[in-house]
């Protein structure tokens, strides 16, 4: 047994290690002596390029894979020793074809579901109708899931891990798939899932998400912590150590060779009519700008790095 004991409900990491064994070489390490937080009330993210670790962190938590080492607690429960109770306190969805039942209607599996956490009667019925309502699946209630796309079966994943109203929710991705006016509904009810007093984990490879809604992120390369940070001091290292973004659009096009004089450029990718640039110092490259283009700049934004820019800066091309 682990002698760390949390001092909170959420979720405590430890030097978190899980190895998956290979039938031909040496075992490989999916996440590699991993520890953070997500205290009651955070909505913490998960970012990392694919095979970073961020679902195997996710099946860790809530107890569909066995530590290596190091120790995970849920709702003040330990992952190893206590797996049913985490799962009574846990709410997690993993998205995909698993998990429902096809051939079942989207209502039908939610009060299967329900059964499970010995909900039952009036009271299990009106839950499962406000969730479906609050994820938007209300007028497909009656539809079986085999029917339903991938987004709306995302949704019915979501609804699905909230059923015992778990004060820790674990979402592997939970906007995959699901279109831009859905995807903000569900960020909304995410939001108010953490105000309530949840801790809340997701991953996601969606950085505007990321920063729309985490309190802090934390970033996965070859299953190590590269950076814990909110997404605001994030985007102020990168500053300090990328410099800053200008956005240029020309009323005629510029080659890519021109750019080359501009002082302290790193990086340019096109948009538009014009080119995103990314400088150690804003003030001299802007003042280039000016004077070599001058009146056929129509348009041009200063501003500092993005948490894209951020995000790229940890974990390079890994
Ligand atoms: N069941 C398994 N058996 C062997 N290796 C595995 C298994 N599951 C994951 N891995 C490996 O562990 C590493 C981390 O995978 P994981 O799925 O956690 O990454 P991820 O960050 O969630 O990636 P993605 O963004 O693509 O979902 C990868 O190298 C992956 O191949």
């Amino acid at each position: 047994m682990s002698e760390f004991s949390p001092d909170h409900d959420g979720i405590s990491v430890r030097r978190l290690v899980r190895e998956f064994r290979s039938r031909t070489g040496p075992p490989s390490t999916a996440v590699d002596d991993l520890s953070f937080d997500v205290r009651p009330g955070e909505l913490v993210t998960l970012l990392g390029h694919n095979g970073a670790g961020k679902t195997t962190t996710a099946r860790v938590l809530v107890t569909l894979l066995e530590p290596t080492s190091g120790s995970a607690w849920v709702a003040g429960a330990d992952v190893r020793t206590r797996a049913r109770e985490v799962r009574r306190r846990c709410g997690f969805s993993f998205g995909g074809d698993t998990g429902l039942y096809p051939r079942l209607s989207a209502e039908e599996n939610l009060r299967f579901f329900a059964t499970l956490h010995r909900l039952g009667g009036a009271a299990m019925r009106r839950r499962c109708a406000t969730l479906l309502d609050q994820v938007g699946l209300a007028d497909r209630a009656g539809d079986r899931v085999e029917s339903l796309s991938h987004g709306l079966r995302q949704r019915l994943h979501i609804a699905r891990s909230l059923l015992h109203d778990p004060p820790v929710l674990v979402l592997d991705e939970p906007s995959s798939g699901i279109d831009p006016v859905a995807a903000r509904d569900i960020r909304a009810m995410l939001r108010s899932l953490a105000a309530d007093g949840r801790a809340v984990l997701l991953t996601t490879h969606d950085l505007v998400e990321a920063e729309q809604l985490s309190h802090r992120v934390l970033v996965l390369r070859k299953g190590r912590l590269v950076a814990e940070a909110t997404p605001s001091r994030l985007r102020q290292l990168a500053a300090n150590s990328l410099g800053t973004r200008i956005e240029v659009e020309f009323d005629a096009r510029v080659e890519a060779e021109i750019l080359r004089d501009c002082p302290g450029l790193k990086v340019h990718e096109p948009i538009g009519s014009g080119w995103s640039i990314l400088v150690s110092d804003g003030a001299p490259a802007t003042s280039w700008l000016l004077t070599t283009f001058g009146s056929s700049i129509v348009h041009l934004n200063v501003s500092p790095p993005s948490l894209e820019d951020a995000y790229v800066e940890l974990v390079g091309s890994v």
